[in-house]
C-alpha cells in the first residue's frame, strides 16, 4: 500500500529532524529527537551525569554506562565535542536515554535530578609527571564542578576520578562544606583502577583467573600511597618476598607504566573506563539496596588519623553505609603505611588550602 500524502508529509519531516544538524543538545533541541519524543527519563533507573564525557576515559565510560541497565538517563557534559559523542553514543539500542550539554553555561542543566555524577574532567599525565603536577589546572576544574552540583544535585553520589584524587577529593569536601551540603557518605575518590591492576596482576602470578581473585587497595592514588594488601588477598595465598616487592612496585606503577606506553598521548582511559563503570555500578546496585556490595574507595574517613583514607567500604541506599578498618597488616604493609601517609597528609592538607586560601 502507498503511504498517505499526510503519512509522507509525516515522514519528511521525521527525517529533517533526524538530521545529525538537528541532534539534540540541551539549548537547541529539535522537537523529535529521541530524548523527547520517548521515555524522557521517566523510565525506572538511575540518572547518571559524566563531566568530561567528551575525553579519552569519558567516552568510553559514556559507552558503558549506556550499556548499564540500571540506567535510565544518562547526561554527557564537557567544554567540548559533546554533540558527536552524545549523537553517537544515543544511537546504541539500550534503554538509557542519553542528553549532550555543551560548555559552562549548560553544567547546571546537566546536572539537575541527578543520582550519581561522575568526574573525568581534567588533564592526564605525560611522560615524567606526578599526579600531583596536574593540580595546578585540575584542583580549578574539579572546584567549578562540584560547586554546581551542590547548587543543583547536593544529594547526587559524587565520583571523583580527575587527578590528583588525594588532593581533588578534599577540594570537593571544602567546596560542599561551604555549600553547607557536605555529607562523606556520598562523596567517593575512584581508585578502582588500583584493584582492577592489583587483581590483574596477582592473578598472572598466582596462576589464577582475575576475576576469582580480589586484593584490597588501600591508602590513595598516587605512587608509594597505592598500598595493596597482599596478606589479605582472597583466595588466601603466600607470596615470598620476591613476589610481594615485584607486585607492589607493579601495583603502584601501573598509572606510570601506562602513561609511559602511551608516550605523551595521554594515561590510561580504557581500563579506568572499565574501573569506573564497575564502581558506578556497585554505586547504583547500593542505591538500589541490593546487599553485600563493598568495594574500595577513598573517602572521607576515621579509620586511620588523616581525615581521607582508601579503604573497604560497604555501599547501600545511603552511599557509604560502612567503612572497614584496615585489618591485621604484616610488617612490610605496616612500613608502607608510614609512607603512604606521609605524602598523603600533604596532598590532603594542600586541597583543602586551595579552596580555603
Ligand atoms: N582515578 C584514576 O584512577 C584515574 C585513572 C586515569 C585517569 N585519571 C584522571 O582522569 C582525568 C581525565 O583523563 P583523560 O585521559 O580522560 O583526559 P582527556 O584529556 O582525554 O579528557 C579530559 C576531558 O575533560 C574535559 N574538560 C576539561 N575541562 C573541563 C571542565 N571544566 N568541565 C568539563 N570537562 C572538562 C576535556 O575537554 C576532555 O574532554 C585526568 O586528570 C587523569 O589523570 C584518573
Ligand atoms: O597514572 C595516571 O596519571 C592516571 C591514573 O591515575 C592511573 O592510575 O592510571
Amino acid at each position: 500500500m502507498q503511504p498517505t500524502s499526510n503519512a509522507n508529509q509525516r515522514i519528511a519531516r521525521i527525517s529533517a529532524h533526524l538530521h545529525p544538524s538537528n541532534l539534540r543538545m540541551e539549548g537547541r533541541c529539535s522537537s523529535l529527537m529521541g530524548a523527547n519524543c520517548r521515555a524522557k527519563g521517566g523510565a525506572p533507573g538511575f540518572k547518571v551525569a559524566i563531566l568530561g564525557a567528551a575525553g579519552g576515559i569519558g567516552q568510553p565510560l559514556a559507552m558503558l554506562i549506556k550499556m548499564n541497565p540500571l540506567v535510565s538517563v544518562l547526561h554527557l557534559y564537557d567544554v567540548v565535542n559533546t554533540p558527536g559523542v552524545t549523537a553517537d553514543i544515543s544511537h546504541m539500542d539500550t534503554g538509557a536515554v542519553v542528553r549532550g550539554f555543551l560548555g559552562q553555561q549548560q553544567l547546571e542543566d546537566a546536572l539537575i535530578g541527578m543520582d550519581l555524577v561522575i568526574i573525568p574532567a581534567g588533564v592526564p599525565r605525560k611522560p615524567g609527571m606526578t599526579r600531583d603536577d596536574l593540580f595546578n589546572i585540575n584542583a580549578g576544574i574539579v572546584k567549578t564542578l562540584c560547586e554546581a552540583i551542590a547548587k543543583c544535585c547536593p544529594k547526587a553520589i559524587v565520583n571523583v576520578i580527575s587527578n590528583p584524587v588525594n588532593s581533588t577529593v578534599p577540594i570537593a569536601a571544602e567546596v560542599f562544606k561551604r555549600a553547607g551540603t557536605y555529607d562523606p557518605k556520598i562523596l567517593l575518590g575512584v581508585t578502582m583502577l588500583d584493584v582492577v591492576r592489583a587483581n590483574t596482576f596477582v592473578a598472572e602470578v598466582l596462576g589464577l583467573d582475575p576475576r576469582d581473585v580480589d586484593v584490597p587497595v588501600v591508602g590513595g592514588h598516587a605512587g608509594v600511597t597505592i598500598l595493596p594488601l597482599l596478606s589479605q588477598v582472597k583466595p588466601p595465598c603466600a607470596f615470598t618476598p620476591k613476589e610481594v616487592d615485584y607486585l607492589t612496585n607493579r601495583i603502584q606503577n601501573g598509572g606510570t607504566e601506562v602513561v609511559e606506553a602511551k608516550a605523551g598521548a595521554g594515561s590510561a582511559t580504557l581500563s579506568m573506563a572499565y574501573a569506573a563503570v564497575k564502581f558506578a555500578d556497585a554505586c547504583l546496585r547500593g542505591l538500589r539496596g541490593d546487599a553485600g556490595i563493598i568495594q574500595c574507595a577513598y573517602v572521607g574517613s576515621q579509620v586511620i588519623e588523616l581525615p581521607f583514607f582508601a579503604s573497604k567500604v560497604r555501599l547501600g541506599r545511603n552511599g557509604i553505609e560502612e567503612i572497614f578498618p584496615l585489618g591485621p597488616l604484616n610488617e612490610y604493609e605496616r612500613d608502607g603505611l608510614e609512607k603512604a601517609k606521609k605524602e598523603l597528609a600533604e596532598s590532603i592538607q594542600k586541597g583543602i588550602s586551595f579552596v580555603r586560601k
